[in-house]
């Protein structure tokens, strides 16, 4: 049995998914919502069209203690409260984390959040580049699946592999998340440039500066540079960048074209980006791009000017 937390998009289609190979448990925090997806085999909230298998669960409020793992498809800056909340049945079992993002109020990322709320669990992610709906599909995907702890990761990368979800293994989970949150600040510029009809020349310049960008903040933290060339790092940035399937995407893109948002869609990018700066400052770590992007978000600049800031800095060698 494999629990998943959280039935936003990203948790549904991961527990459509498992659903082919265990049965499995998707709590949602609302119980009308778990009622109203008990009763429809549906989760037209947040990922419609989609059938609920009969082996999906639907549950919400205690969650029950056990040993089997459990995915934690929370919202990156939502993490931590739902921690503090059910620390004790989450407590000493595998707890894979799937959501991206660096939290605004500790500027950890999910994997330390974790293991200060849990520290007898074993903190594992789960990242790359994925469309919840594309999963949930049945297309095909890979993902890193990353956790400090080699046994419990070789042991997770079996349990949690399906027909269309392909895991790829590592022990860098500093790398695995920061490739992961860093990717959704890029792509917020990506959006805005593109919005603001600036070209894909332009897109390019950005999504490579911001490759270098993500890999000095990341080697800086003790990543390793491969685990950013991968799915969880180069992987995502490709996909995220250039669809606008993206909510990252979409909302740079709404920002380039001054049109508005709707605030309830997550986009975790803006957060972390704020996040990511507040460190990068300490550290003295050069990051323009989520300078640029903190100031978009912000509403201190416009997209020409945030360009022009990128453009008319000093020149150096690549
Ligand atoms: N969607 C995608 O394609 C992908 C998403 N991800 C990552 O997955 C994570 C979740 O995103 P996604 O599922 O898409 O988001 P959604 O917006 O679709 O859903 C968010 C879910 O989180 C729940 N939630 C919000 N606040 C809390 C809380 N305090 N406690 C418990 N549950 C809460 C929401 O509940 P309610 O409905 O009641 O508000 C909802 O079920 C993000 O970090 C995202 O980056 C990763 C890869 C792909
Ligand atoms: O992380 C994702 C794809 O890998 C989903 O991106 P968004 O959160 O921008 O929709």
């Amino acid at each position: 049995m494999i629990t998943v937390c959280g039935a936003g998009a990203f948790g549904t289609a991961l527990a459509v998914s498992l659903a082919k190979i265990a049965p499995v448990t998707l709590w949602a925090r609302d119980a009308g919502h778990a009622a109203e997806m008990r009763a429809t085999r549906e989760n037209a909230r947040r990922l419609p069209g989609i059938d609920l298998p009969e082996r999906i669960t639907l549950t919400s409020g205690p969650l029950a203690a056990g040993r089997q793992p459990c995915l934690l498809a929370i919202p990156m800056q939502k993490l931590g409260g739902f921690l503090e909340d059910f620390a004790a049945a989450l407590d000493n079992r595998p707890l894979v984390a799937c959501c991206k993002g660096v939290d605004l109020a500790t500027g950890l990322g999910p994997t330390a959040l974790i293991a200060q709320a849990c520290p007898g669990s074993n903190a594992a992610i789960l990242t790359g580049p994925s469309f919840a709906r594309d999963i949930a599909l049945g297309l095909p995907t890979a993902l890193t699946l990353a956790c400090a702890d080699e046994g419990t990761g070789k042991a997770l990368q079996s349990a949690l592999t399906t027909p269309n979800l392909r895991l790829y293994r590592t022990t860098d989970t500093t790398g695995a998340e920061l490739g992961g949150a860093l990717k959704n600040v890029i792509a917020i510029a990506c959006g805005a440039v593109i919005g603001a009809g600036l070209g894909e020349s332009a897109r390019a310049a950005l999504m490579t500066r911001g490759f270098a960008e993500m890999n000095r903040f990341a080697r800086a933290l003790g990543a390793h540079p491969d685990t950013l060339a991968g799915l969880s790092g180069f992987g995502d940035l490709a996909l995220t960048c250039t669809s606008d399937q993206s909510r990252n995407y979409r909302f740079g893109l709404s920002i380039g074209e001054g049109t508005g948002f709707d605030p309830a869609v997550t986009v975790e990018g803006a957060a972390t980006a704020h996040a990511v700066l507040a460190r990068a400052t300490a550290m003295k770590i050069d990051m323009p791009i989520t300078h640029a992007v903190t100031a978009l978000v912000n509403g201190e600049l416009r997209v020409d000017q945030a360009m022009d800031m990128l453009l008319s800095r000093p020149l150096k060698e690549e």
